[in-house]
């Protein structure tokens, strides 16, 4: 373990709080594993983990993804207050967690970690054991940095609150049956990092996933995520790591392994775009699909890159076929995400696509990736003998790859603060931030060649 030392205005180190009156204290079950224990026989060694994602980690999601290598996916988080609120009213949690259709948290939707944000351990404490038994874990959100969290008290603006912080996970580490988890962002200094983290870990967390940037780097301002500090915290800790930021392509994945030392790699954006992000280029991952188009056995990059509007038409099969609804706002955050690539060339798709609404609106989605499936496919095979160095276009100022246009792939730009004095290396990681207004489906394109007439 690394010795780093103490930053003076960091919170004091906290001993455990005093019993509560309505919270009886009686440690964790012995039964529970922690830490790696836990990690091993439970989660199985995730290496590759979908992170949590509001609106976007939901279940048709987490299925896709399982498919395409996640070895491990979280909930969208969930508002614990919110969630107790509506305790007794017949169906008003399944919007959270859909407990009437048995889907969700059963055996195809595991391993499962449930996130909950909340500034208040009763009532963390009393939604988490409502979903206890349906997931491996739950974990704390300490890291949403949106003007929602700063007026609900919650996230990253817990981050001066270690006391607070501390019970709120403390309390599920003792009295829940299933582990509690901490996803945090990281301080201005490594000192206070790695303190924080440590409290975090001797609150009870057995694995903390550190995300590489600042509260205040979101939105234009999102910027490097630092795996520098994502290194102090693993070398700080005694539970697993996970490492989360700046993940674009698959060999990024490696990558941050190695710098990072951390257990596992957590992809949020990298991963809605391309879901197939953790699968390396030539696995066979779904047989049905790859005999479809003869783009899919192109190499282009050590990843695997298939055709989008596949992978849309699978999202929405799995949509369809649940008892379990999906919500439409997600569906569409997922379409225009996963065509991106082509929606600026398929103007008409892409405002079909914005019109579409009410009921029967998953049929027409369907109908509309059918059309843009056409259309790329004949793209593709248009393509086919041409070397594949021709069909790659190098973005100038980062020299990130642009894969042809009916392919799955990363969505990034260039922040405004980072274009100047910066290294080279520096400025490719910036771009590892695709558009964070993007899952709401308002999206911005980058110039892309216009369809031929
Ligand atoms: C659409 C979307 C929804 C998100 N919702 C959550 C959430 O519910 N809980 C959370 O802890 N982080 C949430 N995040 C943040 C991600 O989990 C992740 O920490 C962040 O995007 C950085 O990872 P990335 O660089 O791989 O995108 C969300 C991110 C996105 C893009």
């Amino acid at each position: 373990m690394a010795t780093v030392a103490v930053e003076s205005e960091a919170p004091p180190i906290l001993p455990p709080p005093p019993a509560s009156p309505q919270i009886s204290r009686p440690g964790p079950s012995p039964q529970k594993l922690q830490g790696y224990d836990f990690y091993r026989a439970v989660l199985g060694s995730p290496k590759y983990v979908v992170a949590p994602m509001v609106d976007q980690s939901e279940l048709p999601w987490r299925i896709l993804a399982r498919r395409y290598g996640a070895q491990l996916v979280y909930t969208p988080m969930i508002n614990a207050k919110m969630f107790c609120l509506n305790k007794g009213k017949k169906g008003h949690r399944d919007k959270y967690f859909d407990l009437s259709h048995g889907e969700e948290g059963g055996q195809a939707d595991r391993p499962l970690i449930i996130q909950f944000c909340a500034n208040d351990p009763e009532q963390l404490l009393e939604s988490a054991r409502a979903l206890q038994d349906h997931c491996d874990a739950i974990d704390l959100n300490l890291g949403c940095p949106q003007e929602i969290a700063r007026s609900g008290h919650y996230g990253a603006f817990l981050m001066e609150d270690w006391d607070l912080i501390y019970k709120l996970i403390n309390v599920l580490h003792r009295e829940l049956k299933v582990p509690v988890t901490a996803k945090f962002r990281v301080f201005p200094t490594i000192e206070k990092t790695v303190e924080y983290a440590r409290m975090l870990e001797r609150a009870g967390a057995q694995i903390l996933t550190c995300h590489g940037r600042l509260r205040e780097q979101r939105g234009q301002n999102s910027g490097l995520a630092d795996w520098v500090k994502i290194r102090a915290v693993k070398e700080a800790v005694s539970v697993p790591v996970f490492a989360n930021g700046n993940v674009l392509y698959h060999a990024d994945i490696e990558r941050c392994l190695a710098e990072t030392g951390a257990d596992a790699v957590m992809s949020a954006e990298g991963q809605l775009y391309n879901p197939a992000l953790f699968a390396p280029a030539g696995t066979s991952v779904n047989a049905d699909l790859e005999p479809l188009v003869s783009e899919t056995k192109r190499t282009f990059d050590a990843g695997l890159h298939l055709p989008h509007a596949d992978l849309a038409l699978e999202y929405l099969e799995i949509v369809q076929g649940l008892k379990t609804p999906t919500s439409l706002s997600a569906v569409k955050g997922h379409l225009f995400k996963l065509l991106r690539p082509a929606l600026a060339r398929e103007t008409d798709l892409r405002d079909e696509l914005s019109k579409i609404r009410g009921p029967r609106s998953v049929e027409r989605y369907v109908e509309v990736v059918r059309e843009m499936k056409l259309r790329m496919d004949r793209d593709a095979k248009d393509a086919e003998g041409r070397p594949t160095e021709e069909l790659i276009r190098l973005e100038p100022t980062t020299g990130l790859k642009i894969l042809p246009h009916w392919l799955a792939q990363p969505y990034f730009r260039i922040p405004s603060s980072t274009t100047k004095n910066t290294s080279e290396t520096e400025t490719k990681r910036c771009y590892a931030r695709p558009l964070s207004k993007a899952h709401q489906g308002d999206l911005q394109f980058l110039p892309s060649p216009a369809r031929p007439a």
